[in-house]
């Protein structure tokens, strides 16, 4: 079978099994170069199938040889036009490849904001998975959350506040250097984003796994926040999901005083900017990842999602180097906000223009093969494999 990556603007819709598979085994290969560390044995992570997520999963699986519980929302094949999302088999093949070491990976597949996959996890954690976890990863990134009490479907948008903001973005499909505008986001915007990519819902899995006794004494929760910088706050920071990510700090304080009895703990892990299904439809995003990562890259600091979570688990959550900020929120991202690195970005970003935005003189070639590599394409190490419908269909997770 033919695998083809079709693209509507910077949304992929295609997707390369057999390469999603050997993505997997590449990052499960850097953890294994890196070496074991001590880490957590028994990790749930909500929105576990792609980028940070899966590799938080790889990291703590094939670096602390944890069992994890993954929980994601994605589509399997229907027919060869219609081979489902690359998610769908980053979960299969990681199961596969955690199995064959004697792991537990057990995948949930359904909408981690409704009650049913929190009730059937906790099920889950009590009746097979040795009755506790000590570490919960939230990790999700979405457009759309349906309240489960009241059934309302509220939207995120990404849109700047008070302020419309005009600047370059690239449209991957097109292969164009583009003028985008951003308009100010309404107040009923701003609430709906807070809604769905706030921490409501963090609050709500801690609080449900809490009561169902399923956390072990100890218990460390994080979620992923991203703050960066003057370059990107007009439409990041100062933004919708600026304000959804400030929420999740609110509620990392609520979620720590519920775990004081039980020793634990919440904290905002602040990421650095990568490549991601996430990442790559915020306007004008993109470019300023063409401007860091040729700078990072130059400089030898320039990681992916793998790199960056391993050396966050590995080296500061179980490790003996965190460096925390003055709210106490964990900044493994001072790399890229290193102001002479930010100050580099914001030059190049200036000469960035149509004619060379995919040069060498920007970081476009690493950012496209890691865009690439999201769907299974353009995957070191690839070895075309001949699989059928029928194979990929039979495929469990
Ligand atoms: N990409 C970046 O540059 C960056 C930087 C810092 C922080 N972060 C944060 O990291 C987190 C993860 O983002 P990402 O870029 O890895 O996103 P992603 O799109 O790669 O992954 C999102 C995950 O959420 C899951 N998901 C979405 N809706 C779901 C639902 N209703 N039920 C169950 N699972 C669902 C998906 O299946 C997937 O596993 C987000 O909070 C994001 O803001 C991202």
């Amino acid at each position: 079978m033919k695998f083809e990556h079709k693209l509507r603007g910077n949304v992929s819709f295609g997707v390369n099994p057999i390469g999603c598979k050997q993505e997997v085994l590449n990052q499960i290969n850097y953890v294994k170069e890196q070496g074991a560390y001590d880490g957590p044995k028994k990790v749930l992570i909500i929105g576990a199938s792609s980028s940070y997520g899966l590799a938080t999963r790889i990291s703590l699986a094939f670096g602390a040889k944890a069992d994890t519980i993954g929980v994601s929302f994605e589509k399997g094949p229907k027919s060869e036009k219609n081979l489902g999302t690359a998610g769908w088999y980053n979960n299969i093949y990681f199961k596969q490849f955690a199995e064959a070491e004697g792991l537990v990976a057990k995948n949930f597949v359904g909408d981690a904001f409704s009650h049913e996959s929190k009730a059937e996890v906790i099920e889950y954690i009590k009746n097979e998975f040795g009755g506790k976890v000590d570490l919960v990863v939230y990790s999700l990134a979405s457009g759309v959350r349906v309240d489960p009490d009241t059934g309302v479907r509220y939207n995120s948008v990404i849109k700047s506040i008070n302020q419309t903001v005009v600047g370059p973005h690239i449209d991957i499909s097109k292969h164009e250097f583009q003028e985008h505008t951003l308009e100010p986001a309404t107040e009923e915007e701003i609430a709906n984003t807070v809604k769905v990519m706030g921490g409501e819902d963090w609050q709500f899995w801690m609080e449900d796994l809490k009561e169902a006794g399923v956390l072990a004494d100890g218990v460390l929760t994080v979620n992923y926040s991203y703050l960066g910088s003057d370059l990107n706050r007009p439409y990041y920071g100062g933004g919708t999901l600026g304000r959804a990510k400030a929420d999740c700090e609110v509620k990392a304080a609520n979620i720590n005083a519920s775990l004081a009895d039980i020793n634990g703990k919440a904290t905002i892990v602040v990421a650095t900017a990568v490549t991601t299904k996430a990442s790559s439809v915020i306007p004008f995003f993109p470019v300023y990842c063409l401007g860091l990562y040729r700078v990072m890259e130059d400089n030898g600091t320039h990681e992916t999602p793998i790199m960056h979570q391993d050396r966050i688990y590995r080296t500061m959550l179980y490790g003996n180097a965190p460096e925390y900020d003055d709210e106490g929120r964990l900044r493994p991202d001072n790399w890229e906000l290193d102001p002479e690195v930010q100050a580099a970005t914001e030059a190049l970003i200036m000469t960035i223009d149509a004619d060379n935005f995919d040069s060498d003189k920007t970081g476009y070639a690493v950012f496209m093969k890691e865009f690439n590599n999201l769907s299974g394409f353009d995957v070191d190490n690839y070895v075309d494999e001949e699989v059928t419908l029928e194979e990929l269909m039979a495929l469990e997770y």
